[in-house]
């Protein structure tokens, strides 16, 4: 099976404000496929936005390899696209301006097709009759589908998402999730998908990370047998709960004291 996304050996030190430091991960290897669903779950500050951070060429490992398409990664890259907690929308940009930001940004201009395809995606993401409202006229759900559309613009082959849906309310939440699954299965990509819900993890997860408490590190992988399409009955489907309990119990107790 082709990788696309390697970390070797990925250690992580950090320097901190009292002079010593703090290793947020070590020996972290992971090896993802292409056009899989990946969560990655553990305690807090077990550095799974360090791990995403790291895939995005944000930061430079402090020991360990990380390649993607089996090139090392030395700065950010055009196959990457990230999604954050907050949609961080330009307030002042209608809704299409801010999905297509990025390209103007980086290029000084957007081309007729990517301003198609801006349209494209909002419709993708239920919104096609928004493209000319400003950000605040939008609800929190809406604002992250916006920069859901926006991260996909120029059509990543990875979606690295940290904890996209975790400021929204727990109905939103679910919907969005039954969204993303649609809009991934639509456009098969790569996705590193950051959360504390374990919920969220099974719904959407091929496989599911497992990170020990600080310094982060690989206590299991999880492979998801959950059948696909997921929806509503996935829920209520009792290995649902019964692997839900099972992580449950493995997250507790590799959580520090
Ligand atoms: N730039 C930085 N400088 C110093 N320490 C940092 C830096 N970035 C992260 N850390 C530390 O590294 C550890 C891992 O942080 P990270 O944000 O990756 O954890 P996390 O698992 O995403 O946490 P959470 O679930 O709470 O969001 C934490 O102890 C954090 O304080």
């Amino acid at each position: 099976m082709e990788h696309v996304i390697d970390l070797d050996a990925v250690g992580q030190v950090f320097a901190a404000s009292d002079g010593g430091s703090v290793t947020a991960l070590q020996d972290v290897q992971l090896h993802l496929r292409r056009n899989e669903f990946v969560s990655l779950i553990g305690p807090s500050g077990c550095g799974k936005s360090t791990i995403l951070r790291l895939i995005a060429g944000l930061l430079r490992p402090t020991s360990g390899l990380i390649r993607i398409f089996d090139t090392p990664v030395t700065e950010p890259r055009d196959e990457i696209g990230m999604v954050f907690q907050k949609p961080t929308l330009l307030p002042w940009l209608t809704v299409l301006d801010n999905i297509t930001f990025p390209m103007k940004h980086k290029y000084g201009r957007v081309t007729v097709q990517e301003h198609a395809r801006a349209r494209e995606l909002l419709r993708m993401v239920g919104l096609t009759d928004f493209g000319h409202k400003r950000p605040g006229e939008l609800s929190g759900g809406m604002q992250q589908r916006v920069a859901i559309a926006r991260s996909l613009l120029h059509d990543p082959d990875i979606l690295l998402m940290d904890e996209p849906f975790s400021a929204l309310d727990a109905l939103t939440r679910d919907e969005m999730s039954f969204e993303l699954l649609r809009i991934w299965s639509e456009r098969p990509k790569t996705v590193v998908f950051v959360t504390h819900s374990i919920q969220e993890a099974l719904l959407l997860s091929d496989r599911i990370v497992v990170m020990s408490a600080r310094p982060g590190k690989v206590d299991d992988v999880i492979d998801v047998p959950l059948p696909r399409p997921r929806d509503m009955a996935t829920l209520a489907d009792p290995l649902f709960t019964e692997m839900a309990n099972a992580i449950r119990v493995q997250v507790f107790s590799r959580a520090p004291a």
